[in-house]
């Protein structure tokens, strides 16, 4: 704690201006430009009294200069902040006062960096503030170091404090760091390739004290972007120990360096920028203030901006888990994904290995996706030791996890890695790979925890890691365990892959599933007849998504996926069953199967290639087996509907010989071959329906109607009298006059109605009795 006489605050009082507020912990004494902070106080016994009513007429009488203005009462005052201007300040008393000043010239590798800064590197300006408080960032945390190893003597209060002068196109960024000696600043500024964490790094380890990591990175030339928006640079610094010195450049050629005494300040360093003309927005204090709240939210030490404090929120992800509580995490997660729905996990996690990373992860429980409205959007950001380098880094992840929110931050990454090259960075593809294989296993720990909970999250998700799976083949594994499916063997309930794996049959080294979103039809479907009976698993896609995921790594743990659609004769075999002659259970002579399946081909090519009889088929008529399974075509049809005919080509159609629809349409070709193939054609056009593939609609319904026609026709015959044919009438030329009395006329139609109702139960009652007594 600092501890000044009375008599020396005063005198700097004299010299400054006083901002005082009753309410504050602190006082601030800046110069009359507001351009430097003079001297900050924390309340100490010595300056109570400036905080007391009494010590407002003992400063009055004492300083006898301007005086407080309280006529409007105590009162008012008490809450405002008072300012003060106690003296004009001459120039001597304001000024620092420099001596031994020396030109130097900038390394010419200096001269070339300062160039490549400016034109290439920094594309976004604001970034300089970065660096600016990056570098303040770290010197607060040296000093932290320092008091807490016990090697310094100065006063503990770290802080930032910035100040605007627009008028003058100033800004000032002051911390009340370890500073720099004139033999530092010359070191750290003068030359580049050198990290001063590094080397502070070194000289702390000499010492053999525990060092805190947060310090510790590659840092490259961030001091130097100040040059993008400023004309002149001034770096005024002291550290303990040392004279204050005196640093100031213009960014071309060279830069003088001087010792300085009346800094005003004990320790730390101050940095004047005097701005571009093109850049005076950099010294107006809203724009200021959106900056730095964006960079430096949590940085962990207090940072002011015209005396008004700017980051409340911590931090969080650096701090021990064990004390935060869940409100600070639910908090902290509405202001990264800017939310009140809760989340659904949390990661808070520190690794050294590969990278060292703190991070805070939220996934959540819902997302904007599921009506295809909006995309989601990446509220992640990215981090190098608190100082934010990209907001929504869509880079840091691959782009099927976006719905993740939090920070990530990692000491590893440079401050000065620009936009451009984040996707080519070597370093970014190590911290996005770690990145997404932790994220992945923290799903697969919360899906064996908390199955039900995982489920629902999983059927609100599960489009995003199938996406990942047609897109992430290195993490292709940790993905498929984390899809869920309904089984023959667990209809209601989600299993996954390892799940479905123990149940295999020792004999079994396929994973076999089948397509379609019902369950019940899926279970009947003519497709899963050779499993009945058996107690070989077989998942149940809800979606054809699931098929090429599947289709795309091919297998999962060495087994590979086999759909029950493919050739009867696999499954049999794979389901260690025997072969069973297919002619067996024919219905169809044997001398009229091969010219029935020769007329079948000619009349279903191109889309039918091969006839063969079915072994596996019991109810159902027919199935199609293509090259891809239904739900593929289906797919294909749906990306490219052009190809749709395409996909459906060189297909085999298996018919089951014994199935009655088979056995008339072989009859019905020797007689009405038109007829025949009619009906053939409206078979395949409902088994393509069952398929979900989308057939013809025209042509569906013109072969449906004629078919209906046909049939409607056929059983009318004999009726009498024989409906007239062909009636063909247009219903725009249909004139019904509705004759006055209509409320009549349908009541008296109505009870003819009721009549003719009552008269047939009557007669129906009588038949049925009369049969009764006959039996
Ligand atoms: N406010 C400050 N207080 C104390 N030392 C400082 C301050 N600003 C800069 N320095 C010193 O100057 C050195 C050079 O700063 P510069 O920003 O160019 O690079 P860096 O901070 O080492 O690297 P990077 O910006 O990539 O993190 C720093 O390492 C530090 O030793």
């Amino acid at each position: 704690m600092h501890k000044y006489t009375i008599e020396h605050s005063l005198l700097l009082l004299r010299k400054n201006t006083l901002r005082l507020s009753r309410s504050s912990r602190a006082f601030h004494i800046i110069n009359k430009n507001q351009t430097q902070l003079v001297q900050r106080f924390i309340k100490t016994p010595q300056l109570m009294f400036l905080n007391s009513n009494i010590s407002y007429e003992y400063i009055n009488v004492n300083l006898g200069q301007r005086q407080f203005s309280n006529s409007e009462g105590q009162k008012k005052e008490e809450e405002q902040p008072i300012e003060v201007v106690i003296d004009e300040l001459t120039k001597e008393e304001s000024e620092p006062i420099l001596k031994d000043s020396e030109k130097m010239e900038f390394k010419a590798e200096t001269k070339k960096l300062l160039d490549i800064v400016a034109k290439s590197i920094y594309t976004d300006k604001e970034v300089f503030l970065r660096e600016l408080l990056s570098n303040c960032s770290d010197a607060l945390e040296k000093q932290r170091f320092k008091q807490v190893s016990g090697s310094s003597q100065g006063g503990n209060d770290l802080y930032i404090n910035i100040t605007t002068n627009s008028k003058d196109r100033e800004l000032v960024l002051f911390d009340s760091g370890i500073g720099m000696s004139r033999e530092e600043i010359m070191d750290n500024l003068g030359t580049i390739a050198k990290s001063g964490s590094q080397a502070f790094l070194k000289e702390m380890k000499d010492k053999d004290v525990s060092l805190n990591d947060s310090i510790i990175g590659q840092f490259g030339v961030g001091f130097y972007s100040t040059f993008i928006v400023s004309d002149s640079v001034e770096v005024y610094s002291k550290a303990e120990g040392h004279n204050g010195v005196r640093w100031v450049s213009d960014g071309s050629g060279e830069y003088e360096i001087s010792n300085a005494d009346n800094l005003g300040f004990e320790r730390g360093t101050r940095i004047v920028l005097k701005l571009r003309q093109d850049c005076r927005e950099f010294s107006t204090e809203n724009e200021l203030e959106k900056i730095i709240k964006k960079f430096s939210q949590f940085i962990s030490y207090p940072i002011k901006l015209n005396g008004q404090m700017l980051n409340n929120l911590q931090a969080i992800w650096y701090r021990d888990k064990r004390e935060i509580t869940t409100d600070e995490y639910e908090r902290f997660y509405e202001s990264v994904a800017k939310t009140k729905i809760p989340y659904k996990y949390l990661l808070h996690y520190s690794t050294d290995v590969p990278l060292s990373i703190k991070a805070l992860i939220y996934i959540p429980s819902t997302h904007n996706e599921k009506y295809g409205i909006q995309n989601e959007t990446q509220d992640i950001n990215l981090y190098s030791r608190k100082i934010l380098i990209k907001q929504n880094c869509s880079e840091l992840l691959p782009n099927y996890l976006r719905f993740i929110k939090g920070v990530v931050d990692c000491e590893d990454l440079p401050l000065n890695i620009s936009r451009e090259t984040y996707q080519d960075s070597s370093l970014m593809n190590k911290l996005r790979n770690a990145m997404t294989r932790r994220i992945l296993k923290l799903l697969e720990e919360e899906a064996r925890k908390d199955k039900p909970k995982y489920n629902k999250w999983y059927e609100e998700f599960n489009n995003f890691l199938k996406e990942g799976l047609t897109s992430d083949t290195e993490n292709s594994e940790a993905l498929f365990k984390l899809l869920r499916f309904n089984a023959n063997f667990s209809k209601k309930e989600l299993v996954s892959l390892d799940e479905y794996i123990e149940k295999m049959k020792p004999s079994q080294d396929k994973i076999f599933f089948i397509v379609n979103p019902q369950i019940e039809s899926a279970m009947n479907s003519p497709y899963m007849e050779p499993f009945k009976g058996t107690d070989f698993p077989v998942l149940i896609l809800s979606n054809n998504i699931d098929e090429i995921c599947f289709q795309q790594s091919g297998n999962y743990k060495g087994k590979s996926f086999v759909n029950v659609e493919t050739s009867y004769e696999e499954i049999q075999k794979d389901l260690g069953k025997k072969e069973e002659s297919s002619h067996a259970l024919s219905k169809i002579p044997e001398d009229e199967i091969a010219p029935f399946s020769l007329w079948l081909k000619n009349e279903l090519q191109p889309q039918i290639t091969k006839i063969s009889l079915s072994k596996r088929l019991k109810d159902a008529p027919a199935v199609i087996v293509g090259q891809q399974s239904s739900s593929m075509r289906m797919m294909m049809q749906m990306m490219d509907p052009s190809a749709a005919n395409e996909g459906l080509k060189d297909q085999t159609l298996e018919i089951n010989a014994s199935h009655p629809i088979i056995v008339n349409l072989n009859y019905l070709r020797k007689h009405d071959a038109k007829l025949a193939s009619l009906a053939t054609h409206t078979l395949i056009d409902n088994i393509n329906l069952l398929n979900g593939t989308p057939a013809d609609v025209l042509k569906l319904k013109d072969r449906s109607f004629e078919m209906l026609e046909k049939f409607l026709d056929h059983n009318l015959e004999g009726l009498d009298p024989k409906p007239q044919r062909k009636l063909k009438a247009k219903s725009q030329d249909l004139e019904i006059e509705l004759p006055e009395d209509i409320d009549s006329v349908l009541k008296k139609s109505h009870e003819d109605l009721k009549e003719k109702k009552s008269d047939k139960i009557v007669r129906e009652h009588v038949v049925g009795s009369e049969n009764n007594k006959n039996q």
